[in-house]
């Protein structure tokens, strides 16, 4: 499930959107929970209790013994490509986010229910998170401000700095990349070294 929260949501009706998405059966569910998901519409599942549970259901009368229908801002079937969950989901919040809106996006489900796939995706099939970066660099490329006397403060303020200001900053990131250099360089040789000892 994929939930997105959006202050001064202007063209929307709602300022909580909810996102039910399917993933496919794996080899072991397939079968005996095949009929417990039913899309009925494009914001509508009915769900029934697995056959496998439905013996333990009967004794257990706290638990639904029926079909159940639930309604979503929209479903997504396990066909849906990580493509169309984004273009029908999170994309028109990114273009909110660079026009200066906030909104929080995020997953929630249980276990094994698909939430790393749908945020982040497996390298050859991103996921909301990438796509959303990709968005936002694509978007400022030419929009950059290329001096450095401005300092973020918190998440929308910023400072003015002073040339002794700006000078601090300089070197405190020329010594910050600087180490991430010998990192990066001191962890290729570890790996190298491993490679050549195994
Ligand atoms: N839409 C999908 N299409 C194909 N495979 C999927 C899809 N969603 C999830 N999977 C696969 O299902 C398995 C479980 O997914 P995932 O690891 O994303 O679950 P999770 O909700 O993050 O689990 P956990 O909470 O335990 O970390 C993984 O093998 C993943 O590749």
């Amino acid at each position: 499930m994929l939930l997105s929260l959006q202050d001064d949501a202007q063209e929307q009706s709602e300022n909580l959107q909810v996102y039910l998405r399917v993933r496919p059966f794996t080899a072991a569910e397939s079968g005996s929970g095949e009929d417990c998901v039913t899309i009925e519409g494009p914001d509508t599942v009915i769900l029934k209790p697995p056959r496998s549970c439905q013996s333990n259901r009967q004794s257990d009368k706290s638990l639904p013994q029926t079909a159940q229908r639930f309604t979503f801002t929209q479903v997504f079937g396990p066909e849906a490509s990580q493509r169309k969950v984004f273009e029908g989901s999170v994309r028109g919040l990114v273009r909110d986010v660079l026009q200066g809106g906030n909104c929080l996006v995020f997953t929630y489900g249980v276990t094994n229910a698909g939430k790393t796939f749908t945020f982040l995706g497996p390298d050859h099939d991103s996921g909301l998170l990438p796509r959303s970066l990709s968005v936002i660099f694509n978007s400022i490329e030419g929009r950059l401000y290329g001096r450095c006397d401005l300092k973020p403060q918190r998440c929308r303020d910023f400072s003015r700095l002073t040339p002794d200001q700006q000078a601090t900053e300089s070197s405190s990131k020329r010594n910050l990349l600087r180490m991430l250099k010998e990192v990066r360089r001191a962890t290729g040789s570890v790996a190298a070294w491993c490679e050549r000892v195994r």
